[in-house]
């Protein structure tokens, strides 16, 4: 453990500042580019992102990647599925095809990174699986720095990380654990550090943030297995084993005796983590102080007493950020229009690895501390009208009357037919659309101009929902550039950037918007559309509101106070806007919370008290509708058994949930709880381009009445159809609708 690690960062966005991996990645998707000019992209995005680190001590690469670092790491370790490899496609064409499938075949499935909103690829493992490092994406990075003139510290996520995140193949048997594959896995990780040595590789960085969540005695056995394998190679780098959103818990003890040179600590999200510090005594601790995944500057005061608190213990410190960056826009310093009060308090990636480098010179390098002066975060200013109003908030505001009250009330207003049939609330976001909001924000077209091309898209929605034969109709969000930014924009307390864009998943991307003070809404946000979209039909259409966890979870958030009394301003905002839509003669209104599930917290006993504060906001935003309006909600991305309680806590008339991908399983698990309001399992995934068959639909729907009584069941898609084109869409709603008139004729 001769070489330090000094000042570093644990990842870097890898998109460009202009988004420039998601337009070259799309261009040869779309055969606009070729391969040669793909990589030439990629190639330069490596270089500017290693040259924007090279003033810290140890520079991480292989942090870039086309698409996502668990695909990467599956395709080094040759995890390609046969229906992929069978394509006979090229390496480059072989991996898209993992990530978004072909015509002919599916993709591997996506899901969320940890409680982030960016998205990983589930990698496919089963007992035939053979690891082989057939790639070598990892060394091929290290060379290209090197050839550059920087000496880098790869980055691969861990060995037992991978299998954690890994699902069964379908073939695989009952009962088969992907963690039983973990021998042949550390075999061909300790060929890779050989070959990272061989090459003069320093250190690895191998990041472990399964740990971070409650996890078996089995699986720290792994963790132990695999780390000890791994420090006892005779010829390899030294290890960072890198774990972050949280605190290692029991995998601290068990990292500590192991043989490896160094350990991340995430002393934002769990800086209680200090306390324990000194089990690593006789190890580099890799200080997490500067946070990764928000962008609030760091008050570097309190970061450096911190790191003096480790020196203490005789471990040696390294300073770094909690977590990678890519979950934060690249650069603050090109953003034109942010408020100066604002701006002051904020440090994006750039700028965030400049605190790093401030830290470490001053308490590694000795340097004056004088050079963190002049930091502090800053605080949000105060609006005591949003305060004194949620002062007065009690329990009935966030109960409305027993469902079955409800349930009558909205029967005689609403007279909708059992099983009747809607959407999720967006349609196709055409080019066109976007052009014309891209036409707004160059002065091409002037707002009047906007609202008419938006006004006739929402009739043209309706006149297809019609001709369809939907039952609830929606005014299909083409105003929308996101279901959170366009809120966002809408509500004072928000800040927004211009090229703060994030990565979500592959080439799609998100600008969240910066929640920085009180918040409150200035005037209805939506209420507009609904109406004129009411104005063009005799049948209810659903007014479509994003919900307060959703809003808070995709967007930056002040953490100057509990997230539950953020959410809850957010829910009062909200809950005037219920009413508004209400007063234009609105009965449906639909409250998405399509992010309930992803901000679980990582740890079992954090839980509850989320899922309270979670579920009261919800239940303080829809609180006030009369029992005659119809309240739904809408929760997307599976795994709901964690959450099923909560669901049913939030007391919606009707819930739509994604469902078509696992085979109607929720309907039962939500029975079993006794939850007894109106469900619209969804029937037609909507992330995939096949368009559902008529019968395949009504088979679905069969199903589903045998664990909910038709009267109460609905029939939709999984989820908003943004994403997909007219083409598959007409289709698969009109597929639905003959299915749900099928069905409804054979109970
Ligand atoms: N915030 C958020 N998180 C979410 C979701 C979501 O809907 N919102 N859904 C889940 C999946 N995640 C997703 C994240 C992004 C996108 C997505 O499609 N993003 C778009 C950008 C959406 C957007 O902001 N659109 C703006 C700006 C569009 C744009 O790029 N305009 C062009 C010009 C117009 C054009 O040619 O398209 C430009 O600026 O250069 C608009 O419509 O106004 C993209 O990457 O392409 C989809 C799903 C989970 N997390
Ligand atoms: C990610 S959930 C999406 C819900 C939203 N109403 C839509 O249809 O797009
Ligand atoms: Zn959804």
């Amino acid at each position: 453990m001769n070489v330090p690690i000094g000042s570093t960062v644990l990842g870097y966005p890898r998109i460009g500042g202009r988004r420039e991996l998601k337009r070259a990645v799309e261009r040869y998707w779309s055969g606009r580019l070729d391969e040669a000019g793909l990589y030439d992209v990629a190639a330069g995005l490596r270089a500017q992102a290693w040259r924007e680190l090279s003033g810290l001590d140890s520079v991480p690469s292989n942090t870039f990647s086309y698409y996502d670092q668990v695909l990467d790491i599956a395709v080094l370790f040759d995890v390609i599925p046969a229906r992929h490899r069978d394509l006979g496609l090229n390496a480059l064409d072989t991996y898209f095809a993992m990530a978004r499938g072909t015509d002919e075949v599916t993709p591997l499935e996506m899901t969320k990174w940890f409680d982030t909103n960016y998205h990983y690829l589930v990698p496919e493992v089963g007992p035939e699986t053979r690891f082989a490092l057939t790639g070598d994406k990892p060394v091929a990075e290290y060379r290209e720095a090197a050839s550059l003139g920087i000496k880098t510290r790869p980055v691969l996520v861990g060995p037992v990380t991978f299998l954690l995140l890994a699902k069964p193949s379908a073939d695989a048997p009952a009962g088969f654990a992907p963690l039983s594959l973990l021998d042949g896995l550390v075999e061909q990780y300790a060929e890779l550090l050989e070959t990272l040595r061989a090459a003069g590789v320093e250190w690895v960085q191998l990041d472990e943030p399964a740990f971070v969540a409650d996890r078996t005695p089995d699986e720290l056995a792994a963790l132990q297995d695999a780390y000890y394998r791994l420090a006892n190679l005779s010829d390899r780098p030294n290890i960072l084993v890198a774990g972050y959103f949280g605190d290692w818990g029991e995998a601290l003890p068990v990292l500590a005796e192991s043989s490896v040179e160094a350990v991340s600590l995430d002393l934002v999200a769990a800086p209680e983590a200090i306390e324990r510090v000194a089990l690593l005594r006789d190890k580099i601790v890799v200080a997490g102080l500067v946070e990764g995944r928000n962008v609030w500057r760091t008050d570097l005061h309190r970061a450096a007493e911190l790191g003096a608190r480790i020196t203490d213990t005789g471990a040696a410190l390294a300073v770094s950020t909690s977590c990678s960056l890519l979950h934060v826009p690249l650069d603050l310093d090109v953003e034109t229009d942010l408020a100066p009060e604002v701006r002051s308090r904020l440090a994006f990636a750039k700028q965030k690895v400049d605190e790093v480098v401030r830290l470490g010179r001053v308490l590694l390098g000795g340097e004056s501390a004088d050079l963190l002066s002049g930091t502090a975060a800053g605080t949000a200013p105060r609006d005591e009208a949003v305060r004194a109003r949620l002062a007065e908030v009690t329990p009935e505001h966030r109960t409305r009357v027993p469902y079955p009250d409800r349930a009558d009330a909205q029967e005689s207003r609403l007279r909708l037919p059992a099983l009747a049939t809607t959407t999720i609330g967006s349609f196709p976001q055409t080019g066109a659309v976007r052009q014309a909001r891209a036409d707004l924000r160059t002065g091409a077209i002037d707002e009047a101009g906007y609202e008419q091309r938006m006004r006739e898209e929402v009739e043209r929605v309706i006149r297809l929902q019609e001709e369809i034969g939907l039952d609830v109709l929606v005014h299909g969000e083409p105003e929308r550039n996101d279901m959170v930014q366009y809120f966002a924009e809408r509500l004072d307390g928000f800040a927004h950037t211009e090229l703060g864009w994030v990565q979500s998943y592959g080439s799609r991307c998100v600008r969240p918007p910066i929640l920085h003070s009180d918040l409150s809404r200035p005037a209805p946000m939506t209420v507009r559309w609904a109406e004129h979209a009411q104005s063009l039909t005799p049948k209810p259409v659903k007014g479509m509101l994003t919900g307060p966890v959703t809003i808070l979870a995709w967007s930056f958030v002040r953490t100057d106070q509990p997230l539950a009394d953020t959410a809850d301003q957010v829910a009062l905002a909200l809950r005037d806007e219920v009413a508004d839509l209400e007063a234009a003669g609105i009965g449906i209104i639909q409250v998405d919370e399509p992010a309930l599930r992803e901000t679980l917290p990582l740890r079992e006993r954090d839980r509850k008290a989320y899922l309270d504060w979670a579920v009261g906001a919800f239940r303080l935003a829809t609180g006030g509708a009369a029992p005659w309006t119809q309240v739904h909600t809408h929760l997307c991305y599976s795994e709901f058994g964690d959450v099923i309680h909560a669901i049913d806590g939030l007391d919606a008339d009707v819930t739509t949930i994604e469902a078509a991908r696992s085979r109607m399983e929720i309907l039962a698990d939500l029975a079993a709880i006794g939850y007894a309001r109106g469900v619209g399992p969804g029937v037609y995934d909507i992330h995939s381009p096949r368009v559902p068959g008529t019968d395949e639909v009504a088979g679905l729907l069969t199903e589903a009445t045998k664990a909910v009584p038709v009267t109460r069941l609905w029939a939709n898609p999984d989820c908003g159809l943004k994403t997909r084109g007219y083409a598959e869409v007409e289709p698969a709603l009109r597929n639905l609708v003959s299915a749900a008139i099928r069905v409804r004729g054979q109970v």
